[in-house]
């Protein structure tokens, strides 16, 4: 028994790099890849959003005096990229997966639509949704709720390298006490910037709940799937 049948899981491109400065550890993609085919095996259809931190980030950009807007498509550039590896990585453990663009950009991938990514999670495929939402001043934690909504995912999971939300961002605060629940409302009034407000209302409009959770432990979505209580699951 899976505690949710349709999932979309939010990946953070940050993540990938593990201990390097910048681009993709080979050893945290296959470990990845490794913990999307337990659960894939235990009949759960998988919608995938990568990030695009570990390469390029729009905002980042505009600071270094790039056009805001060409550095938001460098930065959905960026999760092509990531999307593409992920891809890679689980058909060299036997895993079918599927990417989908939200730019036009055949033969690298095809062009996102809600009846292509239904039909793939369908055939038992992981779908990879990549370059966001397509447009600029976005992130990938809005594409994630934007697909996820689409789909008509049970969750969105977020994997990220924290075990959840806390009271302040606990990579700064070790004072921070992490939350097993909490509202959406809680999450504006205490202005907590796990994810954007913009996935965020999305997700609490679309009634879609989120578990926040550490996706660098070897596991972790496996025991999500199955129910186990950790992370911070986000509900209305
Ligand atoms: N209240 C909070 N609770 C938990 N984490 C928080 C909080 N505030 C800020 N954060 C930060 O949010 C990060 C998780 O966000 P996310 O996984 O989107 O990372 P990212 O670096 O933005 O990745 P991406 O490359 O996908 O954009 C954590 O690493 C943590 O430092
Ligand atoms: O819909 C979107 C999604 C992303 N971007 C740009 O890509 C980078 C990388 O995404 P992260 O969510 O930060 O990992 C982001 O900083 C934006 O520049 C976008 O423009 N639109």
């Amino acid at each position: 028994m899976t505690a949710y049948k349709r999932i979309l899981l939010k990946l953070s491109g940050e993540s990938l790099m593990g201990d390097q400065e910048y681009g993709i550890d080979q050893q945290r993609l296959k470990e990845y890849a490794e913990q999307i085919k337990e659960i894939a095996e235990m009949g759960v259809q998988i919608g995938i959003v990568i990030g695009g931190g570990n390469i390029f980030r729009g905002l980042s950009g505009a600071a270094n005096g790039f056009d805001r807007v060409k550095g938001d498509q460098m930065g959905m550039l960026a999760t092509v990229i990531n999307s593409l590896a992920l891809n890679s990585a689980l058909s060299a453990i036997g895993v079918k997966s599927k990417v989908l663009t939200a730019i036009r950009m055949e033969p690298v991938g095809e062009f996102y639509s809600k009846d292509k990514a239904i039909e793939t999670l369908e055939k038992g495929e992981v779908a990879i949704f990549s370059a966001g939402t397509g447009n600029p001043y976005f992130t990938t934690d809005t594409g994630s709720s934007l697909r996820g909504i689409e789909i008509e995912a049970d969750v969105m999971l977020k994997g990220t390298r924290v075990d959840g939300i806390y009271t302040a961002d606990p990579e700064k605060d070790p004072s921070a006490k992490r939350f097993d629940k909490i509202s959406f409302d809680d999450i504006y009034h205490r202005g907590l910037k796990v994810m954007d407000l913009t996935a965020t209302t999305m997700c609490k409009e679309n009634n879609l709940p989120i578990v926040v959770f550490n996706m660098d432990i070897k596991g972790n979505l496996k025991k999500v799937i199955s129910g186990e209580d950790i992370g911070t699951l986000v509900h209305r």
